[in-house]
């Protein structure tokens, strides 16, 4: 190929990928090496615990991957997080992290509108120690924003969001957290990359589900793109998150 006969650098970039990014995740066996010497090794016996009971779930997939799960504490406690919100609890992966990242006196309002699969993870959390740190509100959440709004006192008093819910919400998310998260807080929005299918042409086949919420997820990427409220950072880690640091 005539990429190959150019520089050393030029060629050893072709040869990691077609349109010459410098992504490390080449290959599943990669992600395993990740996994396996710097993600499984440090997992809390908890989180493990708890990702055993998801995995004999049938909606498994929908869990939070472990190295997202790592990432999360690492950032919330970079960012010294005391006050957070998750939109999007299922058996409490990303919630278990979230509650053993943060200090005592941390907290987390959590809202999904199913509690039968929050009460599988539930005992794991109890067992934990970190189950008084967690609201859980069953329902949507969209309601619930709109009612803490009204209350002065809940804008910008949350220091972390994480939004891991219905895909055809997040602009609806959007509007509402950017006032409730404080100026120089963070909202981050799960599978901003939606299975890679934004990178996909329109007509290229995907499952039912992916197909739907992909017009959304690719909205909701613009949107953040263009808000000048926010810094953002999106990052290959899981299925895509996006971090939006309020600025303004
Ligand atoms: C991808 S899962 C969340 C995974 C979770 N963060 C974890 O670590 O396992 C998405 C969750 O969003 C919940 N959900 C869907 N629509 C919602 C809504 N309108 N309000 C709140 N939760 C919702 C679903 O019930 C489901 O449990």
């Amino acid at each position: 190929m005539a990429e190959e006969k150019q520089t050393t650098t030029t060629t050893t970039v072709s040869r990691h990928s077609e349109v010459g990014h410098k992504s490390l995740l080449q290959s599943d066996a990669l992600y395993q090496y990740i996994l396996e010497t710097s993600v499984y090794p440090r997992e809390p016996e908890a989180m493990k615990e708890l990702r055993d009971i998801t995995a004999k779930h049938p909606w498994n997939l929908m869990t939070t991957s472990a190295d997202e799960g790592q990432f999360l504490a690492m950032l919330l406690k970079l960012i010294n997080a005391k006050n957070t919100m998750e939109i999007g609890v299922y058996t409490g992966y990303s919630l278990l992290a979230t509650a053993l990242a943060l200090p005592e006196d941390g907290k987390i309002l959590a809202m999904d509108i199913n509690r039968e699969n929050y009460e599988l993870g539930l005992p794991v959390i109890e067992k934990a120690g970190v189950a008084h740190k967690i609201e859980f509100r069953e329902g949507p959440a969209l309601p619930v924003l709109d009612q803490m709004l009204e209350d002065k006192a809940c804008h910008g008093s949350y220091d972390f969001i994480f939004v891991d819910a219905d895909k055809d919400n997040y602009i609806n998310y959007h509007k509402r957290l950017i006032d409730l998260v404080k100026v120089g807080g963070v909202i981050g929005y799960d599978n901003t990359l939606w299975n890679g299918s934004v990178a996909e042409p329109a007509d290229a086949p995907m499952r039912k589900y992916v197909r739907y919420y992909r017009d959304f997820v690719m909205e909701l990427n613009k949107a953040l793109a263009a808000d000048p409220r926010i810094e953002i950072c999106m990052l290959p880690v899981g299925d895509g998150i996006t971090l939006c640091r309020r600025i303004s």
